[in-house]
């Protein structure tokens, strides 16, 4: 079933039966399956055509699919409101879960627009079918309306394979301001800076893509996993990519977010690439607009923690299209007390976000900056992404190297990407950087089939 609501708490499905099962020895690698079912090695390959949900890396992570509950929020309190959704369905839900790991028993997928005033709000998908994968341990959870029967199996919730269709041909074109324009955004962006209305401002792009076929999301996402392995691939209601941002991840207490800022582009040979990464790494420029994300997080995340770690030099994060500067900042969440429990991973999320990296520093001026300057609505691109279980844990992305599927033209795509500027910018360099970060996403709609 699935039950549109946009004020949270509504129709929430009585009562909600959450069952979870491992799958440790059905479908493994090499295992002879006479129903011809997928095998769970390869989460992705369980994906349907339809809204698919995804957050994977390195082959863990979770796949998910059908809607249960679908809950859309908007304006400032929308991470709020999305929370309270989760918990008066969390009110509802009779769980049996025998698993009993980050991402078993219920779990939410959800994605946020950048700015409180987007019409994209937010949305939180509670799914039917969810099959995850940590570590070695594969599992299955069913959240269904209705009464606790036999335990799910894979077989009855995932129907055939169907392979991934291509794309076809891809046009794009300018999306609200063309390229060639977006190098005065950027300059605006940089006499403000000089101006000392901004100490760091992040401007973005999009660009719009036409495809000869509807979008099989499936075919993207399998592309940007196996070339961006690093990467978080996520699938959420249309917003897909593959994201080297961690927001935030918050597990038993222990908090993690990984800050990316500083960019170079690769040449393609890996002997100029380690030179280029030693450049970037002593960039007094980059290691500036590093500083800025880094320091934005660390405030963000103490008034929430006993104890934080920050690095004091950021390590350099090697992708197949970019170089980043990028540091591992970590954190220990205070003792509840009482009554009270932890923050959930999405207060976390709320209280972080937007950070420096794709916004800047003083954040209300910057984000006032983009408004002014950037001409576009940034809709989800930039804002988190990600999943929560009963709990509160989860982990949250920031939707980077993404393209946003037009709800109503499932051949219609918007590509994003977006530069950090400082002072020291040049327009031609971030249009340029710029283009490097739109590469995953015209990969992952480009033609020849998956390696
Ligand atoms: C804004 C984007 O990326 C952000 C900006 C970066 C930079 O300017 O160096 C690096 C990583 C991200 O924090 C994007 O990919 O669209």
């Amino acid at each position: 079933m699935s039950t549109q609501t946009s004020a949270p708490g509504d129709a929430v499905p009585q009562p909600l039966v959450v069952r979870t099962v491992p799958l440790d020895d059905l479908g493994g690698r090499g295992t002879p399956d006479p129903a011809g079912t997928p095998d769970p090695a390869d989460l992705l390959d369980l994906l349907p055509t339809d809204a698919p949900l995804a957050w994977v890396r390195r082959g863990d992570g979770l796949v998910a699919w059908g809607e249960t509950l679908r809950v859309e929020v908007h304006g400032a309190d929308r991470f709020a409101r999305a929370e309270d959704a989760w918990r008066a369905v969390l009110a509802h839900a009779v769980v049996r879960d025998e698993v009993r790991l980050p991402g078993t028993g219920p779990v939410a997928f959800a994605s946020f627009a950048f700015d409180d005033d987007s019409p994209a709000g937010g949305v939180v998908v509670v799914p039917r079918v969810v099959v995850g994968r940590r570590g070695g341990r594969t599992w299955l959870t069913t959240i269904t309306a209705g009464r606790i029967g036999a335990a799910p199996a894979l077989a009855d919730v995932v129907g055939p394979r169907v392979p991934p269709v291509a794309p076809g041909d891809v046009e794009y074109r300018d999306g609200a301001v063309a390229a060639d324009a977006w190098q005065d955004v950027v300059a605006q962006g940089v006499a403000a800076i000089r101006a000392g209305e901004v100490d760091k401002v992040v401007l973005a792009r999009d660009v719009h893509a036409r495809t000869q076929h509807p979008v099989d999301v499936r075919w993207a996402l399998h592309r940007l996993a196996r070339r961006y392995p690093s990467c978080w691939t996520f699938s959420v209601d249309g917003l897909l990519g593959a994201t080297p941002e961690l927001l935030v991840r918050s597990e038993k207490g222990l908090v993690t977010s990984r800050v990316l800022a500083g960019t170079i582009r690769r040449t393609g040979d890996d002997a100029a690439d380690m030179a280029r990464a030693a450049i970037l790494a002593h960039s007094s420029k980059d290691l500036e607009e590093h500083e800025y994300a880094v320091t934005s997080v660390a405030r963000a995340l103490e008034p929430f923690c006993s104890s934080t770690n920050v690095p004091d030099v950021p390590f350099v994060l090697h992708l197949p299209n970019v170089l980043h500067l990028a540091s591992d900042v970590t954190g220990v969440l205070t003792a509840p007390t009482g009554d009270a429990a932890h923050p959930s991973s999405l207060a976390l999320a709320a209280a972080l976000h937007p950070t420096a990296a794709v916004c800047g520093t003083p954040t209300t001026a910057a984000r006032a900056l983009i408004a002014r300057v950037e001409g576009m609505d940034r809709a989800r691109y930039a804002g988190p992404v990600g999943w929560m279980g009963a709990d509160g844990d989860g982990e949250w992305g920031i939707a980077l190297r993404s393209a946003q599927v037009d709800a109503d033209d499932p051949r219609a795509l918007r590509l994003f990407a977006g530069c950090g500027i400082v002072a020291a910018s040049d327009p031609a360099a971030e249009l340029a950087e710029s283009e490097a970060k739109l590469v995953p996403m015209r990969d992952a709609l480009g033609a020849d089939e998956p390696a």
